[in-house]
């Protein structure tokens, strides 16, 4: 590979809403024969940007390419170019993320699948990779949930080396390593560069990883800032400590004016951390902590304090710039303001799950009142009108919908059709239409439920209002215990599949639509998929049995109380009232 990765005005949104930029306009290149570290605070945009070159991000606007090619194909651009994905190897932040197989053998196969080797070549290139990052061939049959953290993330880095990519994404790829595990991924790092490939390594490490580095990029608020050579910094803190040395680097990418931060005394060649606090504090006085002169400044204190503790408390641990502010608040990063800001009345604490619950029957009830299609659209009209206020929280259930209304209209063509002579009837196919026209307005009414309550108030409602019933011998603390178990298991089945379609495309190559998994894939993935929830669920039983549920005391003692509000009775009243408005419609037409 000769040529560099090139990203042009890149925006990414949250879940590719183009109102929630996690990344905005990022141009940036990266050339091979380089390694180049992305650094920043913690939600700076880090991952989402090693993410969104490897094609696991979907692009709001800009393009990237690598060598000339680009990443994204088609007409809509949503398919991957495949030839570019088997160039280029990624390894996620958690490694345990990208476990699916039962032992280290497996997941070192799956990730040369889309390479196709020999069964001597696989077994030569797992044995190098195993050989390069220090881990014994032994650990092959072990599952690999039961590494250690160390172990693990060397096994992730493995999967990549055994590959052999031109690129090597890594996401702080030294978390959790000892000194020998560092010192053998930068031997790797070295190695790969030697032989004029790139890497692009996101990372709070400056420590083990900025003397390898030829570019850094500094990530800050989704916006790819600037980007020095390395031996700027370096010449600027050659031998300072952690400190003064993520001092200089940013001072060195123009993230932080060029003087000292403060006047110190003592004598010391570095600002203590009470004098950073005492320098931090004095720039808020002057107002000047958003926005102002004095915004770096107090940045520069911030990172200082942190990197000097760090060299007080422990002088081998990471010098950090991506240190959390000093008001303890995360960073309002473009990607934090992406977060889903919702009404305080859209908010799952602030209704009485018992109320939400009791809404959704009364207007289920009227909705199979509905009895043709007639009233039906009618019923329609008022369910839309009710669930529009929810629009936000709904969105992510549109898909769900859109699928369901495809399936129903599949089965009402065949339910209709008559094969001698060929003919679709309206009359065999309304009683189905009719009952898929209701179902479907019960999961309308329904989505917003799921959204206005978490499954532990849910629960909590249950023990309030049915506690008595424990005393008549009807186990209804463990019935509310499953109900809560119910709810929390259907999103982590989604999830779950989120992240073996994200594998298929990090690990598996797959160039699909993002989200999907190829049909080619699923042989693949299903009994893992299968493996893999019955081990949540067996994690989840662990966690309730530590927690004592078990063995529920008669009495036990509840952590809060959920509360019927007048808002619970507002919501009731318009739930009863739209239903009985639809009965008069419906009566007069
Ligand atoms: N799908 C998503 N929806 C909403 N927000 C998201 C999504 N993905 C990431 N974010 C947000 O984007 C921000 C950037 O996350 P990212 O993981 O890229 O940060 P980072 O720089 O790697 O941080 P760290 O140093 O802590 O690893 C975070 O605030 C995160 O919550």
């Amino acid at each position: 590979m000769k040529g560099s990765w090139l990203m042009q005005d890149v925006s990414v949104g949250a879940g590719g809403d183009a109102k929630k930029l996690l990344l905005e306009r990022v141009s940036a290149e990266f050339r091979p024969g380089e390694i180049t570290l992305l650094i920043g605070h913690n939600g700076a945009g880090k991952s989402t940007l090693l993410e969104t070159l490897a094609g696991l991000r979907k692009l709001n606007d800009g393009s990237i390419s690598l060598d000339g090619e680009p990443l994204w194909m088609g007409r809509k651009r949503n398919k991957l170019n495949r030839a570019l994905l088997l160039s280029f190897g990624i390894a996620m932040q958690q490694s345990e993320s990208q476990w699916f197989a039962p032992n280290a053998r497996e997941e070192l196969l799956y990730s040369l699948r889309p390479y196709k080797p020999s069964a001597e070549e696989a077994e030569r290139r797992i044995q190098a990779a195993l050989q390069s990052i220090g881990l014994q061939p032994d650990l092959l049959e072990r599952d690999p949930w039961t590494l250690s953290g160390g172990q693990q993330r060397r096994l992730a880095i493995a999967c990549l080396l055994a590959c052999e990519p031109d690129w090597l994404l890594l996401d702080e790829p030294t978390a959790g390593l000892d000194a020998d595990g560092t010192r053998r991924l930068c031997a790797i790092l070295e190695a790969h560069r030697a032989a004029w490939r790139g890497a692009v390594v996101a990372t709070h490490d400056l420590e083990a990883l900025l003397p390898l580095a030829d570019r850094v990029v500094v990530v800050r608020r989704g916006e790819v800032r600037e980007a020095a050579p390395a031996e700027a910094a370096l010449a600027l803190a050659a031998a300072a400590p952690q400190a003064l040395r993520a001092q200089a680097l940013l001072r060195g990418t123009a993230a932080l004016p060029p003087e000292a931060p403060a006047q110190r005394s003592g004598g010391a060649p570095w600002p203590t951390p009470r004098e950073l606090a005492a320098e931090l504090a004095r720039e808020r006085r002057r107002g000047g902590n958003r926005g102002g002169a004095g915004e770096p400044l107090a940045e520069a204190a911030r990172n200082a304090t942190a990197a000097a503790s760090d060299t007080a408390s422990a002088p081998a641990a990471a010098s950090d710039t991506a240190s959390a502010p000093a008001d303890g608040k995360p960073e309002t990063s473009g990607a934090a303001r992406a977060q889903i800001e919702r009404a305080v009345w859209l908010r799952p604490d602030y209704f009485d799950p018992r109320a939400v619950v009791l809404a959704y029957f009364l207007l289920s009830a009227f909705v199979l009142y509905l009895g043709s299609i007639k009233e039906l659209a009618v019923g329609a009209i008022v369910v839309v009108a009710a669930a529009a206020p929810f629009s936000s929280i709904m969105r992510k259930w549109w898909k769900v919908l859109r699928g369901f209304a495809i399936v129903s209209i599949i089965l009402l063509l065949i339910g209709g059709l008559s094969w001698s002579p060929l003919a679709f009837s309206w009359a065999k196919a309304e009683p189905a239409a009719v009952k898929l026209s209701q179902l479907m307005l019960i999961m309308v009414i329904g989505m917003p439920m799921l959204e206005l309550m978490t499954p532990l108030r849910l629960q909590r409602a249950i023990q309030q209002t049915f506690g008595w019933m424990a005393r008549i011998g009807i186990p209804i603390h463990s019935v509310g215990l499953l109900i809560m178990l119910i709810f929390r298991f259907i999103p982590l089945l989604g999830r779950e599949w989120e992240r073996f379609a994200k594998l298929a495309h990090a690990r598996g190559k797959a160039a699909s639509r993002l989200g999907t998994v190829p049909i080619r894939m699923l042989r693949v993935i299903f009994i893992p998929f299968v493996r893999s929830i019955l081990r949540i669920a067996e994690e989840m039983a662990d966690a309730l049995e530590a927690r004592g549920y078990g063995s529920m005391p008669a009495k036990p003692v509840y952590g809060f109380r959920v509360a019927f509000r007048r808002s619970d009775a507002l919501m009731l009243g318009l739930a009863a009232l739209g239903g009985f408005l639809l009965l008069i419609i419906i009566r007069l037409l």
